[in-house]
C-alpha cells in the first residue's frame, strides 16, 4: 500500500502546507507595512542533518515569503567571534529571526550561542526566557522540532487531556520541550533515556509514543500498546545494501505500522512540519517585534510612520 492512501500514516506534509499558506498571508501584508520578515540561519562547519534541514528551510520561506539567509562558518570559528556575528544581528532592525543549526563543534559552548540571541529574534525558542516561557504555559513559540511533533498528535484528534503519553529521548531540543508542551495540554508524561532501565515496559503503556534518541529502529512491535499513536523523530541516515543511502527513523516503521493506530513515516513525517513551525515561529517573533516598535512609536505601520 502506498503512504498516501494508508490512514495510519500520520504525514506532515499537508499540516506544512497549511502552515505555510498562513504564514504567506501573514508575510504578505506585514511587507505591505514595512516589515519584511527575514530569517538568518547561523551553520558552523559541515553536517549531513544540518544541510537537508537548511536545504528545506531555503526552499519552504522562498514559499512563504520570508527572506532567507545562510551565514556559513567555518568549524575552526572561536565562540567569541561568533558571539560578536550574533549581535551584530541582534541589532540589525531588518532581521528577524536568527537560527543556529546544532550540532555546532564541540569547541563552542552551544548554550553561550542560545543565550546570545535576544529573545525576541529567538524563532527557535531555544534562549533560556524562552524555554522558561514553555514551563509558564506561554506555547505559541516552541522549539521547532517539539512543536512538530506536538501538532502531529493533534492531528488524530486524540484527547490530550489525561492521555498516556510516552517520551523516548530526554534532550534539550526536542525530548524535554515536548514533555512541557504536553503538560501544558492535560497528559500525563513519562520520558524515558539511556538511564531508563526498561524503556519497552514504559512505552507499551502509552497511547501517545514519542522517540527522539538517534537509534534506527530502536522501536519494535512488541513494544507499541495496540491502537497507539507513534511520533518517529529520528533522522538516521543509512546505507543500504545497494551502496546508496536513505533516511530511518527511530521506529522499526513496516512492523510498528501493523500495531499502531498511527505511525509518522520518515521522511515525510516530523521533518516537513519542523520547517514550517519555524517560518511561522518568525511570523510571532516578527508580530513582537512590531508590538514593541507600537509601543515605541505609537503605530505598528512602518511605512506609514515615515
Ligand atoms: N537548531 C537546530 N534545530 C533543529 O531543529 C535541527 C538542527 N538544529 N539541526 C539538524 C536537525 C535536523 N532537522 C531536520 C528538520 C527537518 C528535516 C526535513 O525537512 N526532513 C524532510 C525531508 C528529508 C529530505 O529532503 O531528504 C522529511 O523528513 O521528510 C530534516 C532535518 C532539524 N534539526
Amino acid at each position: 500500500m502506498s503512504l498516501s492512501d494508508d490512514s495510519r500514516y500520520l504525514r506532515g506534509g499537508p499540516v506544512a502546507q497549511r502552515i505555510i499558506a498562513a504564514v504567506r498571508e501573514d508575510a504578505t501584508i506585514a511587507k505591505a507595512e514595512g516589515f519584511p520578515p527575514k530569517l538568518i540561519s547561523i551553520t558552523v562547519g559541515d553536517t549531513d542533518a544540518v544541510d537537508v534541514y537548511v536545504r528545506n528551510q531555503r526552499a519552504k520561506a522562498q514559499l512563504a515569503g520570508i527572506d532567507f539567509e545562510e551565514r556559513r562558518f567555518p568549524a575552526t570559528i572561536t565562540s567569541g567571534e561568533l558571539e560578536a556575528a550574533i549581535h551584530g544581528l541582534n541589532a540589525d532592525p531588518r532581521v528577524t529571526g536568527i537560527i543556529i543549526q546544532r550540532p555546532v563543534p564541540a569547541h563552542i559552548p552551544i548554550k553561550m550561542l542560545q543565550a546570545a540571541v535576544h529573545p525576541l529574534k529567538d524563532v527557535e525558542g531555544m534562549h533560556p526566557a524562552s524555554i522558561g516561557n514553555i514551563v509558564y504555559n506561554q506555547l505559541d513559540l516552541a522549539p521547532c522540532t517539539a512543536a512538530a511533533s506536538v501538532e502531529l498528535l493533534k492531528e488524530t484528534g486524540l484527547d490530550l487531556k489525561g492521555l498516556e503519553v510516552v517520551i523516548v529521548g530526554h534532550s534539550e531540543i526536542v525530548g524535554k520541550p515536548i514533555a512541557f508542551l504536553l503538560m501544558s495540554e492535560g497528559a500525563t508524561v513519562t520520558v524515558c533515556h539511556h538511564m531508563t532501565r526498561s524503556v519497552a515496559a514504559h512505552a507499551r503503556r502509552a497511547d501517545a509514543l514519542f522517540v527522539a534518541v538517534g537509534k534506527p529502529r530502536l522501536i519494535k512491535a512488541d513494544m507499541v500498546k495496540p491502537g497507539a499513536a507513534v511520533i518517529d523523530i529520528g533522522i538516521n541516515s543509512e546505507v543500504g545494501p545497494d551502496g546508496t543511502s536513505r533516511i530511518v527513523g527511530d521506529v522499526d516503521t513496516d512492523s510498528v505500522k501493523e500495531v499502531a493506530s498511527w505511525i509518522t513515516p520518515v521522511p515525510g513525517g516530523v521533518g516537513p512540519l519542523t520547517v514550517a513551525i519555524l517560518l511561522r515561529n518568525t511570523m510571532v517573533a516578527l508580530s513582537r517585534q512590531r508590538a514593541l516598535y507600537e509601543a515605541t512609536y505609537g503605530t505598528s505601520d512602518r511605512l506609514a510612520a515615515e
